[in-house]
């Protein structure tokens, strides 16, 4: 096996294994690093089973006892119950860090699921005025009682299909059933809290609800992070089983962005009888880090038979129960009719054929020239000369506010358009682009004169003292004193010095990880010229459901249909636990 191959993490561990356990032997080793490099494309363990007979840097993989058996004496790789650096679990290995917060989790689930507070007919009487002329089975009102009705629920759906319009009423009846709780909005990026307390907000004032039931709810989020009280030394947050957070509902929004590790952490962090609501499109982009927990739990969804009686009840409709549900299927509801793409938008259909991995179907809607959809094929070089004249147009108004320093013109000429890369590095990663824009549009040099009025960027690292979190944009505006770098702030801005800000990026131009949890009127997206890993049906569906209004596609037709082709499924054990224990 050639380790020499191994990229940073994977060449470090083995290098680490290979010097406390001199007598392991290269296979085991080559394990190692086979985990390493899945762990760090998002995959929370490699599963033997799947592995065996195939080959990984043209070596082929043994049969599986013989692996397992190879593994086992290698002394760094241990079953549950010992103790090493990787663990074995059934055909799973892990890194034993990894195998812990799956494990944690799916404890905290199964002893979280079930029930809540409020009877079905006390649901009832709460939801029947906030559903007022809706039908009984309407999926939002499904989803509201479902919510009230459990510990844990998750709401699924795709973009505009009602979850924020929803658990706005959830919180709106948890008001009046459970008067004086203590209520949290919190998402993973501080963008995705700032969209949600928006759209809270324009949820809520359309609910006609009386003055005191409006002054409990809450009109504010927080990142997980900052929530869970991490630390930017510790990678133990302040709150956990031991100093719970003092809450009594939770709801998190943008939860498929939520890794393995932070969702074990946040449910340690919850008292024993708090709720927790997660909003959620399960096809979006998984996390940056390990696991896609969200999505998996998804795929629980289905009652039990008692749990089909308790919607029924709380819904006044009748509810199938489905063979082998769980309890944690009872807490889980799906949202799938767009409320934001109407039935001819060009959006919506391009989410779904991307979605569903339809290449010809994707290609010919592409094609048909409709008005909210439009596509330049071909290799970057042929393209990037037209996209940059015609970017050159799109940036008149954030020109002429930022002449003006005007923040709030600026910022929403910002948002009006955002450019989105596959990739960081290369001709069309998101470095290149961000420099094109700043020397050939912005005639700036970045290399001469880092800071420009104009100059927008993205912040990489929280700053608590500062307030900033990871994923703020800021733009940088002329001021009588030089120089400021504005952040939307609740209804006014933070202006900082640029020398203040934490480790940032330019933002004429995000990658599609970066945009998750953000909205934008028009997105364009960047494809490079040759597949790359990371293109994904997923990011393709994630950076399509970025825009409000408009989409164009820069790239060649092989490009996107490589990417669709790709599916990606996490590995993972964690469904298997759920379903076992159950
Ligand atoms: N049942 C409904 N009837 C009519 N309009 C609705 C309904 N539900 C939601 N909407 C409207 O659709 C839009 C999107 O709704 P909402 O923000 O609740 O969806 P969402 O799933 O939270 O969206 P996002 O993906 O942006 O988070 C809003 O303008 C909302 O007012």
């Amino acid at each position: 096996m050639n380790m020499v191959l191994l990229p940073g993490f994977a060449a470090e561990l083995v290098a680490w294994l290979q010097r406390g356990f001199p007598a392991a032997g290269e296979l085991a080793l080559a394990s190692a690093g086979l985990l390493a490099c899945r762990t760090d494309e998002g995959h929370v363990c490699v599963d033997l089973v799947q592995e065996a007979g195939q080959r990984w840097n043209g070596q082929p993989w043994p049969e599986l006892g013989l692996w397992r058996g190879q593994l086992l004496a290698s002394g760094f790789v241990a079953e549950p119950g010992g103790y090493a650096p990787l663990l074995l679990d059934g055909d799973r290995l892990y890194l034993a860090r990894l195998w812990s917060d799956e494990v944690a989790l799916a404890k905290q689930l199964l002893q979280r699921a079930g029930p809540g507070g409020a009877l079905p007919k006390q649901i009832k009487a709460a939801l029947d005025p906030l559903f007022a002329g809706v039908p009984a089975d309407d999926g939002q009102r499904l989803a509201a009682a479902t919510a009230l009705l459990n510990r844990v629920a998750l709401i699924a759906g795709g973009p505009g299909t009602g979850k924020t319009t929803t658990v706005a009423k959830v919180l709106a009846a948890l008001v009046m059933l459970q008067p004086g709780c203590r209520i949290r909005l919190a998402a993973p990026t501080g963008k995705a809290a700032n969209r949600m307390v928006e759209a809270l907000a324009g949820a809520k004032a359309k609910l006609g609800l009386d003055l005191v039931t409006l002054a409990e709810l809450p009109d504010q989020a927080t990142t997980l992070h900052r929530l869970l009280g991490y630390r930017p030394d510790s990678a133990t947050p302040r709150y956990g089983a031991d100093q719970p957070l003092a809450l009594d509902v939770l709801v998190v929004d943008e939860a498929s962005m939520i890794d393995l590790a932070l969702f074990s952490r946040l449910l340690q962090a919850l008292p024993p009888d708090a709720r927790l609501i997660l909003l959620g499109d399960r096809d979006q982009l998984a996390s940056v880090e390990a696991g896609s927990a969200f999505a998996e739990l998804v795929k629980l969804a289905g009652r039990t038979p008692e749990g089909a009686q308790r919607l029924a009840a709380a819904s006044g409709s009748k509810q199938l129960a489905r063979p082998g549900a769980t309890l944690l299927g009872d807490g889980i509801a799906m949202l799938s009719q767009s409320h934001r793409f109407g039935g001819n938008s060009g959006i919506g259909e391009l989410a779904r054929r991307a979605n569903a991995g339809d290449t010809a179907g994707t290609l010919a809607l592409l094609a048909e020239q409709r008005s909210d959809l439009a596509w330049q094929p071909g290799r970057a070089s042929e393209w990037l000369p037209p996209m940059l004249a015609q970017l050159e147009r799109q940036l008149d108004d954030y020109r002429s506010a930022v002449r003006e320093a005007d923040p709030v013109a600026a910022f929403q000429a910002f948002d009006r358009l955002r450019l989105l890369c596959v990739v960081r590095d290369g001709p069309v990663g998101v470095a290149a682009i961000n420099r094109l824009v700043e020397t050939r549009l912005w005639r700036q040099d970045p290399r001469r004169q880092p800071w420009y009025a104009g100059r927008p960027v993205i912040v990489r690292a929280s700053d608590a003292a500062l307030g900033l979190a990871n994923g703020d944009i800021g733009l940088c505006l002329a001021g009588p004193d030089g120089l400021r770098v504005y952040f939307p702030q609740g209804d006014g801005w933070r202006a900082l010095t640029p020398a203040r800000l934490p480790a940032h990026d330019t933002a004429f131009a995000l990658t599609v990880h970066q945009s998750q949890g953000s909205e934008f009127d028009a997105v364009w997206l960047l494809l490079p010229d040759e597949d790359v890993p990371v293109l994904s049906r997923s990011l393709i569906y994630t950076a399509v459901t970025r825009a409000r209004r408009e989409v164009a596609v820069w790239g060649s037709a092989t490009t996107l249909a490589a990417a669709l082709a790709r599916d990606v499924q996490r590995a993972s054990g964690l469904l298997d636990r759920l379903r076992s224990a159950e």
